[in-house]
């Protein structure tokens, strides 16, 4: 990367001081298996240097090339400090903007950025944000098996250790299942026997929650996550089928291509929607919370373009009475996640927290990664993220093709045509 400041990226107003952004570069990891993005943008300062998730695990290797070849150079020469104005010049300068590889690379950026405002305030992000309104961010962690009496006693295991949430999701006939296993050959008179039967599916998922409050108990927070396959009156049916056993919410009933037809089934349901990781647009976010999409916006907070755009989206739901649940499963990076804990510690429109239980390499990789204590997330207390990269440990970890994609990449009904994954 040319390491001459571009003229006309820079601010039209003189810098505080001498600080200046020497480098940014993306390094891809796969510690778990699942290739995460992070970004390090270097300062002039030695030893200054902020750390930002960018992971798009289905697509890293582009999200690399923006951040190296597109992203980066704009920001030589910048002030660390001009973060608002650094986000949007990158945001609006290739015009045709947004969408999940550039915002992912911008989030990068706008995440870095903000760990070396940390550092050199010598302050935790959340105290940036305006400080604590909690203690720690309450999590859920995922139960997923090919029976229901094995989906229940893993959420019994994940309930002993001190969880008091937990997402189900069971297995079926097929392999098109999301967050459980399935069995090949489930169709075997079908064009395509590995196929996912929507009926069954309706069928089979209130028998889980039935079993599972008659099993856990009236006390645990339950959360079931469709992945958008259905369509708005089957989300309904489901919703209200499931609505004795009070879920903290159902996630993604229907695909985004149809989020405008979301506030029908918010309308229709008696249990609350969560929805939004899969936006890659603000405005599209927007759109969500103001037309009554939503009771909890769940975004993904790199592919909405990182903690900037972000934190604009928590004050609209604190400002409008919806929730927030943001998504942090495996293909989020612990900077990521970080970031996540600091939104939810810092506004009272925070519900629930998605928690991850990160392997050990990652936390060898990526010092300083959140670890749950009792099923709450507490945000770090060293400035910044309090998060550090060892790049020679990372690069022990190559990325590959991600295994969320080819699952993806299968799921069918069985007479052969293509679902939404
Ligand atoms: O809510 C969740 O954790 C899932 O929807 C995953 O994010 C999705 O499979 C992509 O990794
Ligand atoms: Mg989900």
């Amino acid at each position: 990367m040319s390491v001459l400041p571009l003229p006309e990226t820079q601010a039209p107003w003189p810098a505080r001081d001498a600080l200046r952004i020497t480098a940014v570069r993306p390094i891809v990891t796969a510690p778990e298996g699942v290739p995460l993005v992070v970004v390090r943008v270097d300062t002039s300062e030695p030893g200054l240097y902020g750390l930002g998730c960018a992971t798009f695990t289905q697509r890293f290797h582009a999200v690399a090339a923006a951040v190296e070849q597109h992203v980066g150079p704009l920001l030589i020469g910048r002030h660390p400090a001009d973060i608002e104005d650094i986000t949007r010049m990158v945001h609006f300068s290739s015009y045709w903007r947004g969408g999940p590889v550039l915002n992912s690379a911008l989030s990068g950026v706008d995440q870095a950025l903000w760990d070396i405002a940390g550092k050199r305030a010598g302050m935790p992000v959340y105290e940036l944000l305006g400080g604590r309104v909690r203690a720690a961010a309450d999590t859920y962690l995922h139960a997923g098996a090919a029976t229901v009496e094995e989906t229940i006693e893993e959420a019994q295991a994940i309930l002993a250790s001190g969880y008091r949430n937990v997402r189900l999701q069971v297995g079926a006939p097929g392999l098109g299942h999301y967050g459980s296993p399935g069995s090949p050959g489930g169709y075997p008179g079908s064009p395509y026997p590995d196929g996912w039967d929507v009926q069954r599916y309706l069928r089979d998922t209130p028998g889980l929650f039935e079993r599972a409050r008659r099993e856990l108990g009236e006390e645990p927070g339950l959360m079931h996550d469709v992945h958008s396959r259905l369509t708005v009156k089957q989300a309904i049916v489901l919703a209200r089928a499931l609505e004795p056993y009070r879920l903290v919410f159902l996630e993604d009933p229907i695909a985004p291509e149809f989020y405008d037809r979301l506030p029908e089934v918010r309308e229709g349901s008696p249990v609350p929607i969560a929805a939004g990781e899969q936006l890659s647009s603000v405005t599209d976010a927007v759109r969500l919370v103001r037309d009554g999409g939503v009771d909890l916006l769940r975004l993904h907070v790199s592919s909405v373009g990182g903690l900037t755009p972000a934190r604009k989206l928590v004050a609209l739901c604190e400002l409008t009475g919806v929730g927030t649940a943001w998504h942090s499963p495996a293909d989020v990076s612990p900077v990521g996640a970080a970031a996540n804990v600091a939104l939810d510690v810092t506004t009272a429109a925070f519900q629930i927290q998605e928690g991850h239980l990160y392997a050990e390499a990652v936390h060898e990789v990526f010092p300083g990664t959140i670890s749950p204590v009792n099923g709450y997330l507490y945000p770090n207390q060293e400035p910044g993220w309090g998060i550090d990269l060892d790049e020679d440990l990372a690069a022990k970890y190559p990325p590959t093709a991600h295994l969320h994609e080819r699952w993806a990449a299968r799921v069918r009904r069985p007479d052969g045509g293509i679902e939404a994954p």
